[in-house]
């Protein structure tokens, strides 16, 4: 039987080519609307897995993808890193000067962004995700419009493509978390992380000096608010063990320092591929077709 993957967005969607590296080309994707549907589906069991992106080279980390991952019953298992290209796709006919708005996903648009500098009269409109966005592109048929996305669904959905290679830099780099559910044997030498840091001068730095002497590598710091409590914050980290064994020694001496440790997921840390490009493509500027 096919794994059954819950990803965000539909055929074409950079989620569906994520799921695809992970677990290769024999598994069913479900696709959802949105990230915290992503969650349900893996919680109310109708999916094996799922894939959620939660940071980007340019559009930086997405937030509350850490919050959905921590409030919801699953744990992060692995991850997996997806070179993204950019494409304008929009109907046969349409020129890119005659164009008045631009849809995508906001991470992809963020990702884009000073492309547009040079069309200020275009406005970009947030959609549900680069597929759906190129797709209602293609149905309404307006050579208006285009949308922002793979190249994979632009074919898929008869557009043609108005720009190639539109992101503002070529190392644009999407990290998914691959999700699994609680009861995942957990193994591995990365840890994500949430923590609340005790209210007290240095314990910031008293964690971090845990970090150091265990020789850990912090490979992620971010904060999020905590909106019960007025102007305190959560950590989101992640750190990657010299060796696995020191793994309960290192919580146990980390937890030292803090109010609260949530361990969102413990897995073997993946490489980071470099971006290929093409011949046709243009590497230091985008490329009008
Ligand atoms: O809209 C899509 O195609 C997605 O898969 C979403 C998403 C994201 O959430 O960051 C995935 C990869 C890219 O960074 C742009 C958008």
């Amino acid at each position: 039987m096919k794994l059954k993957i819950a990803i965000q967005g539909i055929k074409g969607a950079f989620h569906e080519e994520a799921a695809i590296r992970a677990f290769g080309e024999n598994i069913e994707c479900l696709c959802c609307q949105n990230f915290p549907e992503v969650i349900k589906a893996l919680d109310g069991n109708e999916a094996d897995y799922a894939v959620m992106a939660i940071e980007n080279t340019i559009s930086g980390t997405i937030l509350n993808n850490y919050n959905l991952i921590r409030e919801g019953n699953c744990e992060m298992v692995g991850e997996v890193f997806v070179p993204i290209k950019q494409y304008l796709g929009a109907i046969p006919g349409s020129t890119l000067t005659n164009l008045r708005e631009v849809r995508s996903h906001y991470m992809a648009l963020n990702q884009c962004r000073d492309f547009f500098e040079a069309f200020p009269k275009i406005d970009l409109v947030e959609a549900r995700d680069t597929a759906f966005a190129l797709k209602e592109i293609a149905t309404l048929n307006d050579p208006g419009l285009a949308a922002i996305g793979s190249i994979n669904a632009i074919k898929e959905y008869g557009l043609e493509v108005l720009a190639n290679n539109i992101q503002s830099n070529q190392n644009n780099i999407t990290r998914f978390a691959i999700l699994g559910k609680e009861s995942e044997p957990v193994f591995g030498n990365k840890i994500s992380l949430s923590v609340i840091l005790q209210d007290t001068p240095g314990a910031l730095a008293n964690l971090l000096t845990v970090v150091h002497k265990l020789k850990i590598n912090l490979t992620k710091i971010v904060s999020v608010p905590i909106p019960d409590s007025v102007f305190r914050y959560r950590f989101y980290l992640e750190i990657v063990l010299p060796s696995p064994h020191i793994f309960e020694s290192s919580m146990h001496e980390i937890s030292f320092y803090l109010d609260d440790l949530e361990i969102l997921g413990r897995y073997n840390s993946s490489p980071c591929p470099t971006p290929k490009f093409e011949q046709n493509d243009n590497i230091l500027t985008p490329q009008l077709i």
